[in-house]
């Protein structure tokens, strides 16, 4: 527990805030190890696997009742600066997150919408024929769940765990057809394909130049791969990065309540 408290206090002591001790905290039992919230913070939070338990498949995620309220509240909380910051596309994260349409970066930092609701987007579709490839490799291997996104192209083997390595296999082949383009994301339980120049450090960097981003101290919440160039971005600022394993117990739950404690500020 010690150690737990030193690294705790370490992250608080980064951004000048006062720590806390567990006993603060009703959800400490569970182990949050987060630092306290400020108002000068900008927020940058993950989706799936931080926001949202993960489930079988991407359409079947249960929205947690309060989630939006709690992410407006945040949102106002900090005059506006909160981001989300997904793998999913971005009609999908509005969909889930209806009726708010937040500032950040979709297809892991392909598409950045900014503060006034323009989107920046970067990097080619992907080649039309690789998505026929997936659908036959679908057909091959029953279980197997294809994702067509504007930029990005996923296969899900979560409940098709043997068909890993023919997903991998196909996934490096295509990507041999058009080498530097594009690349290839291990996710959780899935293979991504996404344009080279698409990261989620991108939406960061293009939030934090503009108001009401700018000036303030980005916290980067995240709990996979790739949220990593997300957190290198934060700390790149200034900011701190908070993976969901080392502060929240791995438990997106944990960070809704701790997300509840933003709106509180
Ligand atoms: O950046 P994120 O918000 O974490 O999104 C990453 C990917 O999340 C989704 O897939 C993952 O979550 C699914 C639902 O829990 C799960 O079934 C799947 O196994 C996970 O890989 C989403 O489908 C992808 O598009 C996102 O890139």
């Amino acid at each position: 527990m010690a150690s737990r408290a030193r690294l705790r206090d370490s992250a608080s002591e980064h951004l000048g805030l006062e720590a806390e001790t567990m006993k603060d905290s009703p959800s400490s039992v569970r182990g949050i190890l987060a630092p306290a919230p400020a108002p000068n913070w900008a927020l940058f939070l993950d989706l799936d696997g931080t926001l949202l338990d993960i489930a079988a498949t991407p359409s079947s995620v249960v929205m947690p009742p309060t989630l939006v309220r709690d992410l407006q509240g945040a949102a106002r909380a900090l005059n506006g600066a909160l981001a989300i910051v997904s793998g999913r596309a971005l009609g999908e994260i509005d969909r889930l997150l209806y009726p708010l349409r937040l500032a950040g970066g979709s297809e892991h930092g392909a598409v950045v919408r900014l503060p006034d609701g323009t989107q920046d987007q970067t990097g080619a579709p992907v080649p039309p024929g690789w998505v026929q490839a997936f659908i036959e490799l679908q057909r091959a291997h029953p279980g197997v769940l294809i994702e067509v996104k504007p930029h990005n192209l996923v296969a899900h083997f979560r409940n098709a765990p043997a068909a890993e390595t023919h997903v991998r296999r196909l996934a490096e082949e295509l990507l041999a057809r058009e080498p530097g383009a594009f690349e290839l994301l291990e996710a959780k339980m899935a293979i991504e394909i996404r344009p080279s120049a698409a990261t989620k450090a991108r939406p960061v960097y293009r939030l934090m130049e503009l108001a009401p981003f700018a000036g303030r101290y980005p916290v980067f919440v995240g709990d996979d791969v790739t949220d990593e160039d997300g957190f290198a971005a934060a700390r790149a600022h200034g900011g701190l990065a908070l993976d969901v394993a080392t502060y929240f117990g791995g438990q997106p739950r944990d960070v809704r309540d701790w997300l509840k404690r933003v709106a509180d500020l």
